[in-house]
């Protein structure tokens, strides 16, 4: 059984592509729990395994072994079935390429996932959210990196997702415009009370975060928990 008062409780997860001499050990051994509303940043060299277990949390694939739990449901050993539901109703994903349809305009973009999404938010509000109602009638094409990948967030959050799960959010965006991305993000989970965990190679990040996971060689190596949160705009790099 999960702590039905924790987001996720994950005991023992370990991820393991391949077989044989060629196996990859990419998780080796996480436990780890997250609470309602947590804001946790995910740092560790590159092929720590960071990838590996936001995918597994957010039910986009599925650990070797391990037992993983999402409030009461359990998400190990869960069908694809039941993953593609759960991905649906409580997971809003954010990668560092935005994904959207370029022959779609903003609000067709948003739209799209309230149409699958049982208790969305007005398109209008999603995308009021990353600051962006000038540019609903716009097409992809027509914004930068920045505005792009905060369509790409109003799509994420426009159904109302318990979880915001983020991999390299600002990875493709310049100083400012990053900025920018996080205090989108960080408004989400303030506003929202959104659950977010959000990777990046920029350790100047976690001192937006509530705790900051250091994952290296497929094992947490150790979780510091900030005294105060700093505002985006308070943070250098
Ligand atoms: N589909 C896959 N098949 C085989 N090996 C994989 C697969 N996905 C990831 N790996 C391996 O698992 C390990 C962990 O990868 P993962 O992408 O989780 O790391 P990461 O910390 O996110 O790295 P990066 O910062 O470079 O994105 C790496 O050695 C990687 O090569």
């Amino acid at each position: 059984m999960g702590s039905a008062s924790q987001v996720f409780s994950a005991k023992g997860l370990s991820k393991v592509y391949g077989e044989g001499e060629t196996a990859v050990h990419a998780l080796r051994g996480v436990d780890l729990e997250v609470a309602p509303g947590e804001f946790i940043v995910l740092l560790g060299a590159s092929g720590s395994g960071k990838s590996t277990l936001l995918n597994i949390l957010g039910g986009l694939d599925i650990p070797s072994g391990g037992e993983l739990h999402f409030a009461d449901h359990r998400l190990s050993g869960a069908s694809e079935a039941e993953l593609t539901r759960y991905r649906r109703e409580h997971v809003g994903f954010v990668f560092q390429f935005y994904n959207l349809i370029p022959s779609l305009t903003v609000r067709e973009n948003i739209a799209l996932v309230t149409d699958i999404a049982s208790h969305p938010m007005p398109v209008d509000e999603a995308i009021s959210m990353v600051g962006l109602l000038p540019r609903a009638d716009h097409f992809p094409a027509q914004l930068s990196g920045g505005e792009q990948q905060r369509v790409a967030i109003a799509r994420a959050i426009v159904k109302r997702p318990e979880l915001l799960l983020c991999d390299e959010p600002t990875g493709a965006l310049d100083y400012q415009t990053g900025k920018l991305v996080l205090e989108v993000i960080a408004g989400v989970n303030q506003q929202l009370g959104t659950t977010a965990i959000v990777i990046t190679h920029n350790a100047a990040i976690a001192a937006m975060a509530d705790r900051v996971i250091y994952l290296g060689d497929g094992l947490i190596q150790r979780i510091e928990r900030n005294a105060r949160k700093l505002k985006p705009s308070e943070l250098s790099w």
